[in-house]
């Protein structure tokens, strides 16, 4: 088949990262194709839905640091697209007091001078009416967090690709990759090239990298997003300062509880369990474990009496998960002129601006902006045993 095209850079992958990544190659004039194999938008990877936390409040360092400067570039893209894509909620991080986990979290905020406010047993009802918090439990609240708004998000960051010329090419899956000083990428429907590639392909990473020798450490599992109803409508909006919230780990469960107010479906407010189980992403809809639900409804019915412990709905979606489950953004350990970022890990969307601006930089062969260690490939090498 005769190419189709020569390009500077072709990303794989229009989700969240790929359409960041090719936004920010087409801001540094680079001829740039994004390919995705399904008609855009659609909901069968990890970056649909209406609505993602964005959060200061962290376990380590180093994601405070590379929100300070994600939230610039929110702002940025949406002065210049003239769209709102953030509401202001806070965050609200509940967990036992005495865990390490709970304590990352607010000594995170504290170190870092996040505007925050620390909660107590004796103020917490009067500021956050709606929830109960569980005994031994502290809880802080991130001022500064909020919801992104992020299926508008996905759409505004596409349009700017394509008005600063990029080139979007869906219903496309690439089904080879051939790599060399000029990458030639193959769909169904083409040949391409290009200088460099960027893999941003979700739970399909894997897929994509075969040919390329190089197997990640990856666990896709299926989430169950799950929407429950008010038994009071409008009690638990913004309107009525019902906050984002993480509840780290709790009698219920080790794994975080997380919940955004009901604005994204009148009446319903979005809670969910931060795990799943292992799926193939192209089975997704046969993976009907519902053990999640169980724990959220044990949850609901424990700590948010204004909620029916029932689901009102339930979406699906897709975790990539790293061992650590810190990202991958890094280049191909044998060829330098593709980059992968992959295993976002269930928290990645907030950081969509950053890492495009991060593989856009590796895709160009510059010095990244942050030290990446602790997103590179290498870590998953086997440590060699020591010596007995
Ligand atoms: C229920 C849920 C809640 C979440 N909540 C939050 C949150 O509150 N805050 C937050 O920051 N993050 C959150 N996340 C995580 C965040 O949404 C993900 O980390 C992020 O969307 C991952 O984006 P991605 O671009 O890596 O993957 P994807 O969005 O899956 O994009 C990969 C794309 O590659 C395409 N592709 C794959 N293979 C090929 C191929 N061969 N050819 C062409 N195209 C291909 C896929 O079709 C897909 O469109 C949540 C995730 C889920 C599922
Ligand atoms: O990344 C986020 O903020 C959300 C909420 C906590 C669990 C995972 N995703």
């Amino acid at each position: 088949m005769s190419t189709k095209g020569e390009y500077d850079c072709i990303v794989i992958g229009a989700g969240v990262m790929g359409s960041f990544t090719a936004y920010q190659l087409a801001k540094n004039s680079k001829k740039t194709l994004l390919l995705e194999q399904f008609i855009l938008p659609h909901t069968r990877g990890s970056s649909h839905g209406q609505t993602r936390i964005i959060r200061k409040a962290y376990d380590q360092d180093f994601y405070t640091h590379l929100m300070e400067e994600c939230c610039e570039l929110w702002a940025q893209l949406e002065e210049e697209a003239g769209v709102k894509l953030y509401r202001q909620t806070g965050l609200l991080v509940m967990g036992p007091e005495t865990s390490q986990s709970y304590q990352l979290f607010k000594s995170t905020l504290q170190k870092n001078k996040v505007p925050m406010v620390v909660l107590t047993h004796d103020n917490f009802t009067q500021h956050i009416p709606h929830i109960k918090l569980a005994e031994g439990d502290g809880a802080v609240v991130d001022l500064t967090a909020g919801i992104l708004y992020a299926d508008r998000a996905l759409k505004i960051v596409q349009r700017q690709f394509q008005k600063l010329g990029g080139v979007i090419r869906d219903k496309e899956m690439v089904v080879n990759i051939k790599p060399g000083p000029v990458v030639t990428v193959s769909t169904y429907a083409g040949v391409y090239q290009a200088k460099s590639v960027v893999i941003t392909a979700g739970a399909w990473a894997n897929r994509l990298l075969t040919p390329t020798g190089l197997h990640l450490p990856l666990e896709v599992v299926k989430i169950n997003v799950c929407y429950w109803r008010e038994k009071v409508p409008r009690s638990h909006g913004t309107n009525e300062r019902f906050p984002c919230f993480i509840l780290t780990e709790g009698k219920e469960s080790k794994e975080h509880i997380y919940g955004v107010p009901s604005d994204e479906y009148p009446g319903l407010v979005k809670i969910c369990y931060h795990m799943g189980s292992e799926t193939d992403p192209d089975q997704r809809d046969r993976q009907t474990d519902r053990s999640d639900i169980d724990i959220l409804q044990r949850y609901i019915v424990r700590c948010l009496p204004g909620l029916i412990p029932e689901p009102a709905v339930v979406e699906s979606c897709m975790y990539t998960l790293t061992p650590d489950r810190h990202f991958v953004v890094d280049c191909h350990p044998s060829y330098s002129n593709i980059v992968i970022g992959a295993g976002f890990s269930g928290h990645g969307f907030k950081f969509g601006p950053v890492i495009g601006k991060l593989l856009c930089e590796l895709s160009l062969g510059q010095v990244p902006s942050y030290d990446l260690s602790l997103f590179r490939i290498t870590r998953f090498q086997a440590k060699p045993k020591s010596a007995l």
